[in-house]
């Protein structure tokens, strides 16, 4: 929770930038708030952290089960079927990508399984919780405690540093011990120790990816889902990140899920999921190692 000394730091940023403060409600969601409803923000999220507590520990070695889930949309008088019914599991610790071409559902799943969204039909049992039809203030504490999420496009606050960029869900989160220590761990794990002062605008894409990549981890999610990480960087800085992930899931033993449409950036998980229209058209298993 903020104490005094960041909520002084928080301040002097809402001075900066004529009382608007871009923060992450839950790190899924950009959003320009005015700084007393980012205070009262951080308040309801104690509490509501508080709320699912219980939903926490878990020994399950699935760590998601995803049944049968549909997803339909009003579109005029029909209804557009994106998800037709689709099942798989996902094993603690696993590196998995999730591919298939423009259009086949990949970013609608990710938004399911990732809490952002609920699905038609089906269930998501996430370390045996079954978050498919939970109000949104219970998504949202789902989403702090169990899921680091990266974007294609980073999504970093422009006006933060690479440090307080990572230092942002453990204000919100129920982090003990020092935000700004916790950020330099990680920021020395991604590699870009040398970068903790420099905001976004300063870093290289790759390293932004990084930050990105170290923000997800900093509220010590079991899972971590990145919708098209290396679809913003060249081949070379792509190539990195995915070694970044992999090196990631044998060091924290953390589950990484990835969606791309790149058969090669696929190719880097233990295991890949393939959709084609909706449906699962192919696990390959010949990967999904697990880390012991
Ligand atoms: N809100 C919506 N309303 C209507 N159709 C939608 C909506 N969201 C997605 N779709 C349709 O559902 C299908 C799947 O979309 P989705 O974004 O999940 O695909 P994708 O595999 O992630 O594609 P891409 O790789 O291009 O991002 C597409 O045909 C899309 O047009």
């Amino acid at each position: 929770m903020a104490n005094k000394q960041s909520e002084k730091r928080l301040c002097k940023k809402c001075n900066n930038s004529r009382d608007l403060f871009v923060v992450t409600y839950d790190i899924s969601f950009l959003a320009i708030i005015d700084y007393q409803v980012l205070k009262e923000l951080l308040l309801f999220m104690e509490t509501t952290v508080q709320g699912v507590s219980g939903a926490q520990a878990s020994s399950h070695e699935i760590v998601m089960d995803v049944r049968d889930i549909t997803k339909s949309l009003p579109l005029g008088r029909e209804r557009i079927e994106i998800l037709k019914g689709l099942s798989f599991q996902i094993q603690r610790g696993e590196f998995v990508s999730i591919v298939g071409p423009s259009g086949s559902g990949k970013s609608t799943l990710l938004g399911i399984i990732a809490g952002l969204d609920n699905p038609t039909t089906g269930n998501v049992l996430i370390d045996g919780v079954d978050i498919a039809r939970m109000t949104e203030g219970k998504l949202a504490v789902v989403r702090n405690q169990k899921i680091g999420m990266v974007f294609q496009a980073y999504n970093l606050i422009p006006t933060l540093t690479a440090q307080e960029n990572v230092e942002v869900p453990l204000y919100v989160g129920k982090h003990k011990g020092s935000p700004a220590a916790r950020a330099k761990e990680l920021l020395d794990l991604v590699g870009l120790s040398h970068r903790l002062g420099h905001r976004p605008s300063q870093l290289s894409g790759g390293e932004q990816q990084r930050v990105a990549i170290a923000r997800a981890l900093a509220a010590d999610p079991p899972i971590v889902i990145a919708d098209e990480p290396t679809g913003n960087l060249d081949a070379r800085n792509g190539e990195k990140v995915l070694e970044l992930i992999a090196t990631l899931r044998d060091q924290t033993g953390k589950t990484f899920i990835i969606a791309t449409h790149d058969q090669n950036v696929a190719s880097h998980a233990g295991r890949t999921i393939r959709i084609v229209d909706g449906l699962i058209a192919e696990i390959d298993s010949t990967g999904g190692r697990i880390v012991q």
